[in-house]
């Protein structure tokens, strides 16, 4: 592989710092701190969702980002990077590759994936694809992305609606396509980020178990709920 990116990312953990406007973490600020807390933690690169958040992010670290805006637009389930405004905002606050939705939802105001992928390519912007599917993943190979992420598995009607990371696509995406494939959605625990790995994963993505603590904090309520279940102490 001689893409210097893709070499930095290698066998690694990338940290998607993320908090969406009503979240209580919103806020570049918040992200940047998160970023350096990944960072000391041992991870190669930060996943980060608006302008705002990463220039905030990069006044603090030098890793390699992985630049999205979300933007919902009314007649498009598409809200990660869903058109070339998008595009272009994040080329000007220069992100070392672009993410977005390359699902066969239709985008909004008729735009469409390919487009999107020929004016990057034309101006020499590395993209990831966030798939749902095997199909999506060997189409946006075929037009010609640089590398295929398992974001959107469980977030298309038409993808298995897990629990889990979804390792059989992975491990299937990694067998069939050339580009590097990455592990993202719902890795849970540090053994699921290694066994990404294991299945051919280039790098994996972890977003919310490390970076958001109101969902965290959900999961350990509804355990010490359940816990007591009725009982009388
Ligand atoms: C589906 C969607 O909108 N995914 C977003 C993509 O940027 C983020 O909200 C996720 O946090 C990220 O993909 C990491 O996944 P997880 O948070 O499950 O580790």
């Amino acid at each position: 592989m001689d893409d210097l990116f893709f070499k930095k990312i290698q066998g690694g953990l990338i940290v998607s710092c993320q908090a969406l406007e009503d979240e209580p973490l919103h806020g570049g600020d918040t992200m940047a701190k998160m970023a350096l807390a990944a960072k000391q933690g041992g991870a190669i690169g930060i996943r980060a969702n608006s302008v705002h958040d990463i220039l905030a992010i990069k006044q603090v670290t030098k890793l390699p980002i992985i630049g999205i805006i979300k933007r919902d637009y009314d007649d498009s389930g598409v809200y990660i990077t869903p058109t070339l405004r998008e595009v272009q905002e994040l080329m000007e606050v220069q992100v070392d590759i672009i993410a977005l939705d390359a699902t066969r939802s239709p985008r909004p105001g008729g735009e469409t994936l390919e487009d999107l992928v020929t004016y990057m390519k034309g101006k020499g912007q590395r993209m990831m694809a966030d798939i749902s599917t095997l199909e999506e993943a060997l189409y946006a190979e075929s037009i010609g992305v640089d590398c295929i992420s398992t974001t959107l598995s469980g977030y298309t009607a038409y993808s298995p609606q897990h629990q889990e990371p979804d390792f059989e696509l992975l491990q299937e995406a990694a067998r069939r396509i050339r580009i590097p494939v990455i592990g993202e959605g719902r890795i849970n625990t540090p053994e699921q980020a290694a066994y990404c790995l294991k299945l051919g994963a280039h790098a994996v993505v972890v977003g919310s178990a490390i970076t958001r603590p109101r969902l965290i904090t959900e999961k350990f309520a509804v355990a010490v709920r359940g816990a007591l279940n009725g009982k009388v102490r």
